[in-house]
């Protein structure tokens, strides 16, 4: 391959024999600060020979004609060490001259670097986008073949900014970038002040002592069983446990055990191999448990799961395996469980209707969570911050509930609990003419069967007809309940929806358990 003069006159390292010419002579008389991390690649890894490579000439003799569009070239050998690379790739990745990176696996000088992949499929990577320093570099990568055909390392090329048709595309990137981590510290924000700690509200011993408890829980990394009435915020419990826990960066992946069809469990938790089922559904699933893999898997209604899935989730628990449907695979998962039940899973154990094992296994720190009857002193710290998240008209300055309604809630037994409390609020804003509730509008908004007749406070007639349709229908699964004597399964039956429709509708109307 021809060289320029100027690429004559630079510094010339040996490659395999043949003389090799850096090809930028302007960086000869700059001085570059070496970066701390090549300088540690430098001390720990350098091999001392230079490492066997494919022939450099001929590998740019092959590429010459893109000579004046590249503004750097790189080449490794067949393990990915670099055999070459010329000065201007030097410059724009900061090496300094007397750096010598020949025999250095590729990533140790350029992190991001798919070099490696390149050799390893002898496939192109014809164009991409490399970061590097934040910087954005266009490049585009060639295996080469020695004679007899085999890859025995790569070329790569970086288009940087001289390249005008590559601007926009540049630019659209930085654009898509800049957007995503926008998005994703708006994420985090919100998921740590959603799901923190703080946001369980309350004030009463009862819920300074659950607090307390949650945060020493949150240290270890044992399975964990939250007990208590449904809408008591076993959830919400749940999600402080992650953030506070070392998994914290690690994925939060909830189940509901009651709303999965049994039918479909199975594969939901431990995913489906590729072409388990004939027919449309062949490719590859993951269950849940892999999703969660390096956080917390959360079951809520442990106590609905069915008998046959229980055996399977306790082997989980034991062995720390699990196999997909239709496969033959073992596959390591590092999950921590934290389980709910709102039922009382001691009695399930003595009916014989939830395995004991598998009790053991996850009530090894265990946590009741107080009903609302029994810490009714935290209504109005509930109130006021349940009536912060309430939508408001844009000419109201915010919601102001008056004692005589706090009282009011007071005295309501409150079998849904806080989420049958957001419910009430919810609908007696909904009805308010102004930014004041009332005790009359909390008496209209409290369920009919204690007492109260819906609609009495005069609201809009679609408010009105709205409460009415939804009064009707709790005493329609409450009586449904009733009659089949608290199975959940069989009044779902009776009122001829489905399980997962029931449950639905038991959250909505903050029927307990
Ligand atoms: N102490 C609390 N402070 C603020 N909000 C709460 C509190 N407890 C519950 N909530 C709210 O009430 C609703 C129900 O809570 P959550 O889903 O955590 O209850 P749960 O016990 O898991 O219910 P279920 O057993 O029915 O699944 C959620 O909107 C939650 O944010």
């Amino acid at each position: 391959m021809a060289m320029r003069k100027s690429e004559r006159a630079g510094r010339s390292p040996t490659v395999g024999g043949a003389q090799v010419f850096d090809c930028h002579p302007a960086s000869r008389t700059r001085s570059v600060r070496l970066r701390p991390e090549i300088r540690k690649a430098v001390m720990d890894n350098k091999e001392t020979s230079h490492p066997a490579q494919p022939n450099v000439e001929q590998a740019l003799g092959a590429f010459s004609l893109l000579r004046e569009y590249f503004q750097g070239a790189l080449i490794v050998d067949d393990r990915a060490r670099i055999t070459w690379i010329d000065q201007r790739y030097r410059e724009l990745l900061g090496l300094p001259d007397d750096f010598d990176c020949y025999g250095l696996p590729v990533e140790q000088v350029i992190p991001h670097s798919l070099m490696r992949r390149v050799v390893e499929t002898g496939r192109p990577i014809l164009v991409d986008i490399m970061e590097f320093d934040e910087r954005q570099l266009v490049v585009c990568r060639i295996p080469l073949k020695d004679n007899a055909g085999s890859v025995n390392g790569a070329i790569g090329f970086v288009f940087y900014d001289r390249v005008d048709y590559l601007a926009p595309i540049l630019e659209k990137f930085e654009h898509l970038r800049k957007q995503l981590s926008r998005a994703q510290a708006a994420l985090t924000r919100e998921r740590a002040t959603k799901y923190s700690l703080q946001s369980f509200v309350g004030t009463s011993d009862a819920v300074r002592d659950l607090k307390a408890q949650v945060r020493r829980f949150a240290l270890r990394d044992g399975a964990a069983l939250l007990s208590g009435e449904t809408g008591t915020g076993k959830e919400l419990l749940a999600h402080a446990i992650h953030q506070q826990s070392d998994r914290a960066d690690g994925p939060f992946v909830a189940v509901n055990m009651a709303a999965v069809p049994e039918a479909l469990l199975e594969a939901e938790f431990f995913g489906v191999a590729p072409g388990a089922y004939t027919g449309a559904d062949r490719k590859a699933r993951k269950g849940k448990f892999e999703l969660a893999h390096g956080g917390t898997l959360f079951l809520d209604e442990i106590g609905d799961m069915p008998i046959a899935i229980q055996a399977k989730l306790l082997r989980v628990l034991q062995e720390g395996e699990i196999e997909a449907l239709g496969s033959n695979a073992v596959k390591k998962v590092d999950v921590r469980i934290i389980a709910a039940t709102s039922q009382d899973l001691v009695a399930k154990v003595d009916d014989r209707s939830f395995r004991a094992d598998l009790y053991y296994r996850i009530a090894v720190l265990t946590i009741a969570v107080p009903p609302l009857r029994d810490r009714l002193e935290d209504i109005q710290v509930l109130c006021d911050a349940l009536l912060e998240k309430t939508p408001r008209a844009s000419d109201q300055r915010g919601w102001v509930i008056e004692p005589e309604a706090v009282a009011l809630l007071q005295h309501h037994d409150w079998p849904g609990n806080v989420r049958e409390l957001a419910n009430v609020l919810e609908r007696a804003a909904a009805m308010a003419p102004s930014e004041i509730i009332g005790a009359e509008l909390i008496r209209s908004a409290l369920p009919a069967r204690h007492g109260v007749s819906p609609g009495a406070r005069p609201g809009t007639s679609a408010a009105a007809l709205s409460t009415r349709l939804a009064d009707a229908e709790r005493d329609a699964i409450l009586e449904a309940l009733e009659a089949c004597g608290g199975q959940k399964q069989a009044a779902a039956k009776t009122l001829g929806i489905s399980r997962s429709q029931f449950y639905e509708k038991l959250k909505r109307y903050g029927i307990a358990g």
